[in-house]
Formats: structure tokens, C-alpha cells, sequence
């Protein structure tokens, strides 16, 4: 499968494209939204008044010689773009720059009283506690009574469009999250249940995107992997620290797992099913430093790639690891998803609504047909959907048409 040759990286600095928007409205809003949230005190007030200067007037800062991080961002290209704006790097970049820039002004890195407090925690879990959560877990005592391969789709799409639960972009679409498309932009999920045949033997990679109320559709999902055998093990990749405000940490796997143990009805029996199989070694909880890295899949580092390679399927969830997975690029829609993730080191799955402008895989007719209804809302209004597969990445099998 060839690579695609490379398209030009999306950056934040034209005025008026999402991406400047998230730079120029978004960063200051969350900001706001961080200073509502926990009573900081004014040395913390005083650094979230500095990075608010920062992000939307200032430059990319390198950071003290003893930071904890330094040789990591090093690697990840922080001298390359010291001394630029955030709005002439790569945007990719420039957003987990940001929420570094965040857990450092509120103390997070420690030591000190705030060190290791999540600053999004108050608003994950009042996620988890709304009266929304239960009654999406109420809906899976429905469920139960239907056919096996009926209930796995239905997971199938409930862990796809819970990503639409995204706490950041809630914050830029004015509060409530639009009323979804019917259908999908490219479904390839036959060729994915294809890959998680009953009695399988192997392991699921989940790369997981928010918490809340898109992990307890992605823990179900697992658990229905795993309880109907078609996998024998699964591992769930985090974010080591607070990410785009509502990214999943270890700490919110805990919570959501607690909350469904504590649900009533079916909710519960997959609750258990979860816990049972963190606790015999089934389910496990990575957290990778590059879970939080402001790059490209294509550049994780070997120790990932050994441990991608030998899954049987890596199901990246969300927007963003969609983005980091196809290279945040101004790809032409049609550019074939296969070529694009052919460096991926197994076969690879992407569930995500799409909110950003980035796309590949696209049929030109259903691009077409997008662009005629929308304009070029389609992109970042995180209505539509997607589920893409190469089953071929890392060289497993033949190529379509081989
Ligand atoms: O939670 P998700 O699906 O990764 O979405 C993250 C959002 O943040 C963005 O990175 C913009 O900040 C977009 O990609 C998307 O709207």
C-alpha cells in the first residue's frame, strides 16, 4: 500500500478558520472556564493571566531548564518553535502546547497543594452525575433481549457518537451539542467486525478520547468484546494528565467504572464484567507520555509501535486522535484512508464525529452531496460521523484488490 504523499500541515494563523478560532476564542474560554471552576489562588491567578497573554498575543516560550518535561518537549520540537506565535506553528502543536502551558499555571505539576488536581475534574464529573449518563445506561436493559450482532452495532455506535460528548467543543458551540445527521460519511465497520470474529483470540487497543459520557459507551463496548469472546484481552490508552478539558485519565476510568457498577439494571452486570476483567488482567490501563504528545501517530515512539503492532485491531477514538492518526493536513477528501495511516503498525480502526477540518477516505459523490448541503459546515460541526478501517496497516494480510 503506497504512503500518500504528504499535503501541507494545518496551521492556526488564518484569520477566521476553525483553527484560528480555537487559538484566538476557545484557549481564552477555557481559561474562564478553568478560573470558574476551582478557587485558585493569586499565584495561579496571576500565571492564568499570563499564559491568557500569552496564547493569544505572545510566542512559544521554552520552559525552565528543571522542568520535569523539558527533554521530552525538547524531542517534540520545542526549541525548533520557541520564539514563534502559537499561531504560525503547527496547530496540532500549538493545542497540547496549551493545555501543558494550563496544568502548569494552575500548580498541577507540582509540588504544592494543586499539585495533580484535575482542573476539568469539577466539569467531568458533573458530566458523569447528569441525569443524561442515566438515562443513556437505562437504554441497555432494552438492549439486552436483542440479538448479539443487533446489541454490538448498537454499541458499536454508541461508543461512535458519544463522542459527540466533548466538553471543549460544547464550549465553542454555545452550550448544547447540535442535533446529529442521520447516517454516516464512510461506514467501513463490516470490515471491522470482520477483524473481531467470535472466539477470537487476541487484543483490542482502544485509544481512548473523552471520559464521561463517551468512555462508559467505550467500556461497554469493550465489555461486550469481551464477554462475547471476540477478543480475550483489551488494553484502554489514556491521557497520563488533563487534556483538551475532557480527555479520559486513569483517574476517570475509575469513576466511570465505579458509575456503572453503581447503575441499576444491565448497566451494572457490564460494571462487574469490567471490573472483573481489570482485576484478572483482561482489561488494562495505559497511560503513554505521547497519549498527551503534540505530534503525529506516525511518529510515536517504538515502544507504542511494538505494542500497537501486536493488536488485533487499534480503535482510535475522537477527533483529535483522528487528526494525530492521519496527520493533521489539509488532506483532499478523497485521498484514500488506507494510504494515508499505511505507516500505522497494525490494523487500525477511527470512530469519530468529525469536528475539524481535516478528512480523508472521502467518496467524491458523498463529498459532493456535503458541500452542496453545507457548505463547508460538515467538517468541524460534529453532526456527522465516521467509522474507518485498514485492515491491512503493518503489513497484516493482503492489500484490498491485492
Ligand atoms: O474530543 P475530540 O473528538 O477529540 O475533539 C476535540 C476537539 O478539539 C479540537 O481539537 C479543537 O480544539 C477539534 O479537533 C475538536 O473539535
Amino acid at each position: 500500500m503506497p504512503d500518500a504523499a504528504p499535503a501541507p500541515v494545518i496551521l492556526g494563523n488564518e484569520t477566521g478558520s476553525f483553527p484560528y478560532s480555537v487559538l484566538a476564542e476557545r484557549h481564552p474560554a477555557i481559561i474562564r472556564q478553568v478560573r470558574e471552576s476551582l478557587p485558585y489562588g493569586p499565584h495561579r491567578q496571576r500565571a492564568l493571566d499570563a499564559l491568557l497573554t500569552s496564547c493569544t498575543k505572545g510566542v512559544i516560550e521554552s520552559f525552565p531548564s528543571d522542568a520535569h518535561d523539558r527533554d521530552r518537549w525538547a524531542a517534540w520540537g520545542l526549541d525548533r518553535y520557541a520564539g514563534q506565535s502559537w499561531f504560525d506553528v503547527p496547530w496540532l502543536w500549538s493545542e497540547s502546547y496549551f493545555y501543558r502551558q494550563l496544568l502548569e499555571a494552575v500548580g498541577y505539576f507540582g509540588p504544592g497543594p494543586e499539585q495533580a488536581i484535575d482542573p476539568f475534574g469539577p466539569v467531568k464529573l458533573a458530566e458523569l452525575d447528569a441525569p443524561e449518563t442515566d438515562e443513556e445506561l437505562a437504554a441497555l436493559d432494552s438492549l439486552e433481549s436483542r440479538p448479539a450482532d443487533e446489541r454490538a452495532q448498537a454499541l458499536l455506535h454508541g461508543s461512535l457518537w458519544g463522542n459527540r460528548a466533548d466538553l471543549g467543543f460544547r464550549l465553542s458551540a454555545g452550550g448544547d451539542t447540535p442535533a446529529a445527521a442521520p447516517g454516516l460519511v464512510a461506514d467501513d465497520s463490516e470490515t471491522l467486525w470482520s477483524l473481531l470474529p467470535p472466539s477470537g483470540t487476541g487484543t483490542l487497543c482502544l485509544i481512548a478520547d473523552n471520559a464521561g459520557r463517551e468512555l462508559i459507551p467505550d467500556l461497554l463496548l469493550i465489555a461486550h468484546l469481551l464477554a462475547e469472546g471476540r477478543v480475550e484481552r483489551a488494553v484502554l490508552h489514556v491521557k497520563p494528565d488533563p487534556y483538551y478539558v475532557s480527555d479520559a485519565t486513569p483517574a476517570d476510568v475509575l469513576d466511570a467504572l465505579r458509575r456503572l457498577t453503581a447503575a441499576p439494571g444491565a448497566a451494572a452486570a457490564y460494571g462487574r464484567c469490567l471490573w472483573s476483567a481489570t482485576t484478572d488482567g483482561r482489561l488494562t490501563v495505559r497511560a503513554h507520555p505521547f497519549s498527551c504528545g503534540p505530534l503525529p501517530y506516525a511518529e510515536m515512539p517504538d515502544d507504542l509501535r511494538a505494542e500497537l503492532a501486536a493488536a488485533t485491531v487499534t480503535v482510535v477514538k475522537g477527533d483529535l486522535n483522528y487528526r494525530r492518526l492521519v496527520g493533521d493536513r489539509h488532506w483532499p477528501p478523497p485521498t484514500p484512508f488506507a494510504d494515508v495511516t499505511a505507516y500505522f503498525p497494525g490494523p487500525v480502526a477511527a470512530l469519530r464525529t468529525l469536528k475539524s477540518d481535516v478528512i480523508c477516505g472521502l467518496d467524491i459523490d458523498t463529498e459532493a452531496a456535503l458541500v452542496a448541503e453545507e457548505g463547508q459546515g460538515w467538517r468541524t460541526g460534529g453532526t456527522h460521523a465516521l467509522i474507518q478501517v485498514n485492515a491491512w496497516a503493518g503489513g497484516g494480510g493482503r492489500g484490498p484488490g491485492a
